[in-house]
């Protein structure tokens, strides 16, 4: 693999003084860790090279031979207006930077401005390629009907419209060779998820995994880069580290958020370069396999705290994907619920048990802060204490008391709200089973069976209603 320049997309830097060009990629490169840099000192060769591609944010002077820096951002403007534009003049005129945001500007920058600053006004242009090629990307793969590889996220229950726009991201991101960033409370699926965007990448090495959190910067370089023989008493042989281990593959690193400082530095040199040293050794050897990070922290609250590096975090969340937690898709509680039954029955050697009507409801209002995780805890464990007839609710009460308990978790106090209460005309029976049928198979994206599943009907039930409603029965 060779290593990715960072962003996607490249940034041309126009101005007729080489040494401020030449300064200007310096300073990106170093402070903000971006490398997918051209320069361009000649303002009549610049339409060529934006009409070639690949270009997606300019930096450019206004005080230039030939055409002017404004005249550029017209032509920008009028021939490619999907590129960002940032002014950085030696002007500094209050009337030209509002003539020039005018003109689609995206920021505009005197050169005696503080580094800083410049960078990250850069910095934030980059964000917003990035989210709007990511946008692009995920709404002609909704265009183009769904998934294509469903199959990919076959462990993954779920018939929640979120959850299925992440698993269509994580399709249009697949196979880019930038890390992926995946961010959600503890027990929300995100190592699933790792799984899913592995196989997806079609990458032919192995999926290898390693929890960061609470390992410090000695044990993280060692884990990761190995070591040679003799490289520090006691290791009386060389360590292939897990960079090596995940060739051609993926590097997963979970729990990004606890990552010390000085390990931070070194995942970005791994990143930035490519490369790295396994400990006693001189000579580098390439990063070879795609990288995802996953956390339950908020990494951007971190990084303003001066916890978490800024080009880190820049770098790391190029693609980046939040799995929603479990209580805000009730809707999938039905299904997993149906689906850890089934597992546990496997596991534990039993029948699989029926659940009480009223186990879903229960369900329903509770807060779950361990997420999925705590719902396949309960599940477990009332089917190892289930002797016969209906599962009782009597395990999961318990737990559900337990977690109100605790003062985090809480049962949700305001009862479901009817959803036809404040209609002034209600609908009849089959007008509203009618609506119910066609809410179910828009988030289903489809499927019947899902659909049928998240209704609490059987399929054959779902197909009959849904010819009635075809014949306007
Ligand atoms: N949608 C889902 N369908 C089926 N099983 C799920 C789903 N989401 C999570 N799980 C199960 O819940 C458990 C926790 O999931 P996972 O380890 O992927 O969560 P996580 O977000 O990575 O948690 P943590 O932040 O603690 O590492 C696993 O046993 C996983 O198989």
């Amino acid at each position: 693999m060779t290593v990715p320049t960072y962003p996607d997309f490249g940034i041309l830097l126009i101005d007729d003084e080489p040494a401020w060009l030449k300064s200007l990629s310096l300073t990106l490169r170093s402070c903000a860790g971006l490398t997918n840099i051209t320069t361009c000192q000649d303002s009549r060769e610049v339409m060529g090279i934006l009409d070639q591609g690949g270009i997606g944010l300019v930096l450019l002077d206004l005080t230039m031979p030939y055409l002017c820096g404004e005249e550029l951002l017209k032509r920008i403007g009028e021939c490619h207006p999907e590129i960002t534009a940032i002014v950085v003049s030696g002007l500094n005129q209050l009337e030209t930077a509002v003539r020039c945001m005018k003109l689609g500007a995206f920021d505009y920058f005197i050169k005696t401005d503080e580094e800083d600053r410049i960078v990250g006004g850069v910095l934030r242009a980059v964000r917003m390629q990035e989210m709007q090629r990511d946008y692009r990307a995920l709404s002609s793969r909704l265009a183009s009907g769904g998934l294509r590889h469903p199959e990919a996220f076959g462990s993954v229950v779920t018939g929640d419209r979120g959850m299925l726009a992440v698993f269509s991201y994580i399709e249009a991101v697949a196979n880019s060779p930038q890390p992926l960033l995946i961010q959600g409370e503890s027990g929300v699926g995100k190592e699933l998820i790792a799984q899913a965007a592995h196989q997806l990448s079609g990458c032919r090495g192995k999926l290898v995994t390693v929890n960061v959190a609470g390992l410090d910067d000695t044990v993280f370089a060692d884990t990761l880069f190995g070591h040679v023989r003799g490289a520090y008493t006691g290791a009386d042989s060389m360590r292939r580290g897990m960079v090596e281990e995940a060739a051609d593959g993926t590097l997963f690193l979970d729990e990004i958020g606890d990552l010390s400082i000085p390990s931070q530095v070194k995942l970005l040199r791994l990143l930035q370069e490519g490369e790295f040293f396994p400990l006693g050794c001189d000579i580098p050897k390439r990063l070879k396999a795609r990288v995802i990070v996953a956390t339950h922290q908020d990494l951007e609250a971190k990084e303003r705290e001066g916890k978490f590096r800024r080009d880190l975090y820049f770098r790391l969340r190029t693609h980046q994907v939040q799995i929603p937690p479990l209580r805000e898709r009730v809707a999938d509680i039905p299904l997993l619920l149906d689906h850890f039954l089934t597992e546990a029955a496997r596991t534990l050697g039993k029948k699989k048990p029926h659940p009480a009507r009223d186990l879903a409801p229960l369900l329903a209002g509770y807060e779950f802060p361990g997420n999925v995780r705590e719902l396949k805890a309960m599940v477990f464990d009332a089917v190892s204490l289930h002797q016969e007839g209906p599962l009782s609710t009597a395990s999961f009460v318990k737990a559900v008391g337990r977690g109100q308990g605790e003062g985090t978790a809480v049962v949700r106090q305001a009862p479901r709200k009817n959803p036809f209460s404040g209609f002034p005309e209600l609908p009849t029976f089959s007008a509203a089973a009618g609506f119910l049928v066609m809410e179910a198979m828009d988030r289903a994206g489809g499927n019947q069976t899902l659909a049928a599943r998240l209704l609490g009907i059987s399929q054959p039930a779902l197909s009959k209603r849904l010819k009635m409603l075809k014949s306007g029965e």
